[in-house]
């Protein structure tokens, strides 16, 4: 059905010649690390207003064409259009029509976050019927239980929670976190995201698991304090919102903040320090959790 075409480009041309094929005539385009599962592999992060400034030294283009499209005239006219002398090496797969449900599925397996906690799509059987096990599929809000932060969380949730406490999850996503406090024995438990869509979904979610916990828009005023506050978010709003979210801290309550990148520790470290003295409590794949008691 179509043609895929991988060609080699380096940094500063990747960008300008993924939009130049756009541009010219392919279906979609993708850059990827040319080292990906190598020894050399780069992983790139960035953050909302702070996307990292260049790709991998040597990226790979990827671009979708229909099988009879007359692809090399778009490479050369791309190709031209940046500037190259010439079409980069390039190579080419015939891409035939798939389950893509299907595909999209198989990518996503039950997550074992430690011996006690496991994230199942909905479509997969449990692999530990005896485990605590949260039905979770992607969707339209962040948390799936795949990324570092969310399950440094998690990870922290199963030492932390005690039966009956009450857990504030501050950028709840998929509302995971809050749904893992309520069943790993937590009370009373409030998820609260800017984003209204993130709201909806985790209320679908906890509605699913069967979960009751309240699920509201950060945009309203919380006067009420908690045992156990967890705020995956990012750097920047860890760092403006420390005195709004250490304030939901009871006293002798414990905290724990992700989203935050290893050379983001101190930032963030310093800007609670007033509120909750934190410590880098764990990390994974570049990412950190900070965690503190107030
Ligand atoms: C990285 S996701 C984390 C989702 C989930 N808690 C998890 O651990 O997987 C961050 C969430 O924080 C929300 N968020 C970002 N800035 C926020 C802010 N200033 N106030 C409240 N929520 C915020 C985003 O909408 C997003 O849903």
């Amino acid at each position: 059905m179509w043609t895929s075409v991988t060609l080699q480009a380096d940094a500063n041309k990747a960008e300008a010649l993924s939009d130049a094929l756009m541009e010219a005539g392919a279906l979609s385009v993708s850059i990827e690390d040319a080292d990906a599962g190598t020894e050399a592999e780069t992983p790139q992060f960035g953050e909302p207003g702070h996307l990292p400034t260049s790709l991998w030294d040597h990226s790979r283009v990827i671009a979708l064409f229909d099988r009879d499209a007359a692809f090399e005239t778009v490479l050369a006219e791309a190709s031209k259009a940046v500037g190259l002398d010439a079409v980069p090496p390039y190579t080419t797969e015939a891409v035939e029509e798939q389950n893509w449900v299907q595909l999209t599925q198989s990518q996503f397996d039950p997550i074992r976050i430690t011996e006690r906690l496991w994230i199942v799509p909905s479509w997969h059987t449990a692999p530990d019927s005896d485990a605590i096990n949260i039905e979770l599929d992607p969707g339209m809000a962040f948390g799936t239980g795949s990324h570092p932060t969310t399950r440094l969380c998690l990870e922290w949730l199963c030492d932390a929670v005690q039966p009956g406490q009450s857990v504030l999850d501050y950028g709840c996503g998929s509302g995971i976190l809050g749904i893992a406090a309520v069943r790993l024995g937590a009370g009373d438990v409030l998820g609260v995201d800017i984003d209204e869509k993130a709201v909806e979904a985790a209320r679908d979610n906890a509605q699913r698991n069967a979960v009751a916990m309240r699920l509201q828009h950060s945009g309203i005023a919380l006067s009420e304090t908690f045992d156990i506050v967890v705020a995956n978010i990012l750097t920047n709003p860890l760092c403006v919102l420390a005195p709004a979210i250490a304030a939901r801290v009871a006293p002798g309550g414990r905290v724990a903040l992700s989203g935050v990148l290893e050379q983001q520790s101190e930032q963030v470290i310093d800007a609670w320090a007033p509120y909750v003295a934190l410590e880098v409590g764990a990390a994974s794949d570049g990412w950190v959790r900070l965690e503190g008691r107030r």
